[in-house]
């Protein structure tokens, strides 16, 4: 079967071909109904990558399909199936919320009505208010609103939840749930761990342009050892610890020694800073 987002050996330099290549070798795949997770830090690569699966650039090297249609060559038949929310929306300060999604409508074929998109990401109450007056979390969320207006069967979406409180996190992972559930496929960045553990069902962690692990959320987890630090209060010699093994010592934070568990070296005396 043909996976609905299928990246190959993706590869994305900014400035010709001298220039910075920030996408480097990358390939993934999402089926129906299936969320799949670019995770990273800032820089990581993360956008790069989904803006040309959102066809808004061509790849500098290898292929992309979305719905069998390389989304930047064959522009419409991908693009009019697959919602988008960028990083930072640009709106109209000026109109209320409830216009900006009625104008945006407006450009789709099948539009969901207004007040169906706006109760979909819990903005129903905001709908008279004017955008530049919405909290960074609303304007997230309208974003999202907007993503959703086409009735989309592939969501990319650009950290979602990013300036988001709690709650409106949580709804937001309900919603995404629901929509997956209803078949559409997700492709999502994320900087957090928490997130991509509540909705995705592979990830793939990137570092510098590379992809550098990748699996099922258990799977990739599990490839890390886990980390857990302490510090010893100042009157215990760490020379005088039971042998502790796969534990080393830590940078020392303030005047306190710390240790580190997670690599298999044995420990050894901690110095002061
Ligand atoms: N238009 C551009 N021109 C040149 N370099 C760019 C451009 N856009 C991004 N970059 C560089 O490409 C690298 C990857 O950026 P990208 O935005 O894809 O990372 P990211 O993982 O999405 O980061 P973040 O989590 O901060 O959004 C960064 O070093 C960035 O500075």
């Amino acid at each position: 079967m043909t996976a609905t987002i299928e990246v190959t050996d993706l590869s994305r330099r900014y400035g010709g071909p001298a220039g910075y290549e920030a996408v480097r070798g990358v390939s993934f795949s999402a089926g129906r109904g299936e969320l799949f997770a670019l995770l990273g830090t800032n820089g990581a690569g993360k956008t790069s990558t989904l803006e040309v699966v959102e066809g808004l650039d061509r790849p500098t090297a290898g292929r992309v399909r979305v719905l069998g249609h390389d989304p930047y060559g064959q522009r419409s038949p991908a693009r009019s199936r697959m919602g988008v929310m960028l990083q930072e929306g640009g709106f109209p300060p000026d109109l209320t919320t409830a216009e900006t999604v009625r104008m945006w409508a407006g450009t789709l074929t099948a539009a969901r009505p207004v007040p169906e998109a706006l109760s979909l990401v819990d903005l129903s109450h905001r709908a008279a208010v004017r955008v530049k007056q919405l909290s960074g979390g609303e304007r997230r969320r309208l974003d999202l609103a907007l993503a959703l207006l086409g009735r989309p069967e592939v969501l990319v979406l650009d950290e979602p939840t990013t300036g988001l409180d709690p709650e409106s996190r949580r709804a937001t992972w309900h919603l995404i749930r629901r929509l997956l559930g209803d078949g559409v496929t997700v492709l999502l960045s994320t900087h957090y761990l928490e997130e991509a553990q509540e909705l995705a069902d592979r990830l793939a962690i990137m570092h510098d342009g590379r992809i550098v692990a990748t699996g099922s959320v258990a799977d990739v987890v599990a490839g890390f050892p886990a980390r857990i630090r302490f510090v010893l209060p100042d009157r215990v010699d760490p020379a005088r610890l039971p042998h502790l093994p796969g534990t080393r010592p830590g940078p020392a934070p303030g005047s306190r020694r710390g240790r580190t568990g997670g690599s298999p070296s044995r420990p050894t005396r901690s110095s002061r800073p």
